[in-house]
């Protein structure tokens, strides 16, 4: 299910420009969007959703308009939203907590609902813990719920906002996972600030920086941004002070930096291989130069 978004800006009640004039296409599939606190994510997010009202510009998921009345109705029906703060009862079970959103979302019968609870348990590998209380759910437990219930309409367009901030590692790791088997035929707009997600996860991703659009494309390409600008060097005296450092690791007497830079920052500084988040890095340093 493609998004075509057009001319989008967003300016909030204040004058914050949260989106400046966004142009994107986004494919069928899983899809990355990346961008520091602040830059116009979690708008655009919303505004998908149909929660949020551009201040102008088009947004199209499968041909509707969001901005519409109509359009908004029929793209609220094929999409799944996982806010950044679902609230969650702690008090109810994962399965009453389910057939609650279930009820609100209009699924009136209750067999209906029953054998989609049961099923989304189970894709989201929560079946063993169905029946227990959320107060006791560890946090990527709760997401895993938050997917379940973005997904009781069987949306073809799934939209998650920063899904594993705060996860540990191995719980990151399989929610990633997970996200990446619900793709297929579906829409997966994964909205984070942890690049090695989308390095993880998507093929293609955007970059957005204080509401436009920086980048646009394969993973891979940019990976290239960074070619021949990360060096590695080893010295006992202090961080190199010409670009920007992505690593410091303690080795032997001094410290190993990895830097990237548009020149070597030591004399016996050498190149090396880069990787998403170095790409990451090289894009944002010459977007903070451009602007
Ligand atoms: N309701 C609001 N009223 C006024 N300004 C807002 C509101 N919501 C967001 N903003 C501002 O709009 C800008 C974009 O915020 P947004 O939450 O969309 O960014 P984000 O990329 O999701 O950031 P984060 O990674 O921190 O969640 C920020 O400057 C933010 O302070």
């Amino acid at each position: 299910m493609r998004i075509e978004i057009s001319r989008l800006t967003k300016t909030y009640r204040g004058g914050v420009r949260a989106l400046d004039g966004l142009d994107l296409d986004v494919p069928t599939g899983m899809y990355g969007l990346l961008g520091s606190n602040g830059a116009g994510k979690t708008t655009l997010m919303r505004i998908l959703a149909g929660l949020l009202r551009p201040t102008s510009g088009t947004v199209r998921v499968g041909g509707h308009d969001v901005t519409a009345p109509d359009g908004r109705l029929a793209v609220q029906r094929e999409l799944g939203y996982l806010p950044q703060d679902l609230g969650v009862y702690p008090d109810l079970t994962a399965r009453g907590f389910l057939d609650y959103i279930a009820l609100l979302k209009g699924l009136d019968s209750r067999p209906f609902r029953q054998r989609r609870i049961g099923e989304l348990l189970e894709v989201v590998g929560l079946s063993d813990a169905a029946d227990r209380k959320l107060r006791g759910f560890s946090g990527g437990m709760v997401r895993r719920v938050g997917i379940a219930q973005a997904l009781l309409a069987d949306p073809r367009l799934l939209v998650v906002d920063e899904p594993t901030t705060g996860l540990d590692p191995e719980e990151r790791i399989r929610f990633r996972t997970m996200l990446v088997g619900l793709a297929g035929e579906r829409t997966v707009l994964l909205s984070t600030n942890i690049v090695e997600d989308v390095a993880q996860t998507c093929r293609s991703l955007a970059v957005l920086a204080r509401g436009r659009l920086v980048f646009e494309g394969t993973v891979e390409r940019l990976v290239a941004r960074a070619e021949g600008v990360v060096w590695t060097v080893t010295t006992p005296g202090p961080a190199p002070s010409t670009g920007r450092v992505v690593s410091a690791v303690p080795d032997g007497a001094g410290t190993r930096y990895r830097v990237v830079a548009s020149s070597a920052p030591e004399p016996d500084a050498e190149t090396v291989e880069p990787t998403l988040e170095d790409g990451y890095l090289a894009l944002m340093e010459t977007a903070r130069h451009a602007s």
